[in-house]
C-alpha cells in the first residue's frame, strides 16, 4: 500500500470512529430514558494511616476534597422481557463489555468505556466497579425482574492516580440506580453498598470537601469547601493501592502528632496542613514520583504539594487557575499527564433537567 492510501485507510477508520462517537452521543442526549452522570476525581488533603486490621484494612483519618475534573457518565435502566433477557444473556456470554447479574441473574448490564486520558484503559464489564454497583445495589433491594443497564462512561479522570476514579464511577451508578428505581436519596443500602465497594466510593455520595474514619469510608464531619485551584501531574505508570499498603507496613510511619490535631480540628479546607503518611511507600515503589514532587516544590512551594493517597498523581494547590496552567503546560513538556483544575464541592450526581 502506498503511503497516501495508507494515510486515507487510516482516516477513514477515525471518521468511523468519530461518526460512532457522535452517534452515541447523540442518542445519549436524546434518550427520553438517559440520565447524565457527573462523577468528580478526590484528593486526600490528610492521609493518616494507622495500624493494619485483622482484615488486612488499614484505620485511617483522612480528608478528601471533590476537584472540578470529574468523568461523566450515561445511563439508561430499562425492563426487557424474559425472552430478550434470555438473548442478551447469550449474545453477552462472548463479550468483554457485558455483564450478567443481579439476584437471579436478571441484570445484564452494557459498559462502554472511552477513556479520554490517554491510558487506554480496558477494564471488562464484570470487573468494572460500575457493574459491581449495580450488581450489589440490585441484590440488597431484591430487584429480581428482567433489567438491562447501558452505561457509557467517558472518562477524563486516569486510572491508579489516587483520584478515586472507579470509586467515584460507582457511586454515580449508586445514585443514577437509586434515582431510577425510586429509592430515597438517603436510603440506608444505597451507603451500605457504597461502604461494601471500597475505602473511597462512600465520600463520592458526599462529595465536597469531608473527614472520614473508619478505614477512609466512615463520614465523620463536612468541611467548608475550598475554592483553590489545583494541579494534577502523574506519571504514565499508576501504582496499586494495596501494593502501597504493604509497603507502608514494612516499614510504618505517623503523621506528625501536631499536624494531626491540627487537621482533626479544621472546619475548613483551606487551614488543612497536607500530609500523607502512605506517600514514602508509595514513591518507593515509583521512583520517579519524588522527582515530581521535587519538580513540583519548585513551582508552588513544598507545603502546597502531596501525593494523593497511594498515588501516582501528585497535586499542587495554587491560588490561580492561569498559575495551575501554566505549571501543567510545563509539567507536560516533561512528559507527564497533567492537569489544571480546582477544589469543588461536586459530588457523584444526576446532572438536572434532562
Ligand atoms: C489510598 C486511598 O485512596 C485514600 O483515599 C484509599 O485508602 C484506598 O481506597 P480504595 O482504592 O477505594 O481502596 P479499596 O479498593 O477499598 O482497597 C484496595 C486495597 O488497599 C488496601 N487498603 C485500602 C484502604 C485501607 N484503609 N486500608 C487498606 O489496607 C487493601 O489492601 C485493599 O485491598
Ligand atoms: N470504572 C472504573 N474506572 C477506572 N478503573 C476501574 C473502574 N472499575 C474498575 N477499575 C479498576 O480499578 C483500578 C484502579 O482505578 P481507580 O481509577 O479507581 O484508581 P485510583 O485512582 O488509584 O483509586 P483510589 O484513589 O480509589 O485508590 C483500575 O486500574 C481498573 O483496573
Amino acid at each position: 500500500m502506498t503511503e497516501n492510501a495508507q494515510r486515507n485507510r487510516e482516516a477513514e477508520v477515525n471518521l468511523l470512529a468519530a461518526a460512532r462517537e457522535a452517534q452515541w452521543s447523540a442518542a445519549a442526549f436524546m434518550g427520553p430514558n438517559t440520565m447524565k452522570l457527573v462523577s468528580p476525581a478526590k484528593v486526600n488533603l490528610l492521609l493518616a494511616i494507622g495500624a493494619r486490621r485483622e482484615d488486612g484494612y488499614h484505620d485511617a483519618d483522612t480528608i478528601m476534597h471533590a476537584l472540578a475534573l470529574h468523568d461523566t457518565l450515561y445511563l439508561c435502566a430499562e425492563d426487557i422481557s424474559a425472552d430478550e433477557l434470555a438473548k442478551r444473556t447469550a449474545e453477552g456470554a462472548s463479550r468483554e463489555d457485558v455483564a450478567v447479574g443481579g439476584p437471579a441473574d436478571n441484570l445484564v448490564m452494557t459498559i462502554d468505556l472511552a477513556d479520554r486520558t490517554g491510558q487506554d484503559l480496558a477494564v471488562p464489564a464484570a470487573d468494572n466497579l460500575a457493574f459491581k454497583a449495580a450488581d450489589r445495589l440490585s441484590r440488597a433491594v431484591g430487584r429480581d425482574l428482567p433489567e438491562a443497564i447501558q452505561l457509557r462512561i467517558e472518562k477524563h479522570i486516569p486510572a491508579q492516580g489516587g483520584l478515586g476514579g472507579g470509586s467515584s464511577n460507582a457511586a454515580a451508578v449508586l445514585v443514577g440506580l437509586a434515582k431510577a428505581w425510586g429509592l430515597a436519596a438517603d436510603d440506608e443500602r444505597v451507603a451500605d453498598v457504597a461502604r461494601s465497594l471500597g475505602a473511597d466510593v462512600a465520600f463520592f455520595l458526599h462529595g465536597g470537601c469531608a473527614l472520614l474514619g473508619g478505614v477512609g469510608e466512615v463520614l465523620q464531619r463536612r468541611l467548608e469547601t475550598s475554592r483553590r485551584s489545583v494541579v494534577l501531574v502523574k506519571p504514565a505508570e499508576g501504582v496499586c493501592t494495596a501494593e502501597a499498603y504493604k509497603r507502608f507496613d514494612a516499614a510504618p510511619r505517623p503523621v506528625p502528632q501536631d499536624v494531626l490535631v491540627c487537621d482533626l480540628a479544621a472546619t475548613r479546607a483551606d487551614d488543612v496542613v497536607l500530609a500523607n503518611n502512605l506517600a514514602p511507600a508509595a514513591e518507593a515503589l515509583l521512583p520517579e514520583l519524588p522527582s515530581i514532587r521535587e519538580w513540583l516544590a519548585e513551582q508552588a512551594g513544598s507545603e502546597s504539594v502531596l501525593l494523593s493517597g497511594s498515588g501516582s498523581a501528585t497535586f499542587a494547590l495554587v491560588d490561580t487557575f492561569a498559575g495551575a496552567s501554566r505549571i501543567a503546560t510545563a509539567a507536560t513538556a516533561h512528559g507527564w499527564w497533567a492537569r489544571p483544575t480546582s477544589l469543588s464541592g461536586l459530588r457523584a450526581a444526576v446532572v438536572p433537567g434532562r
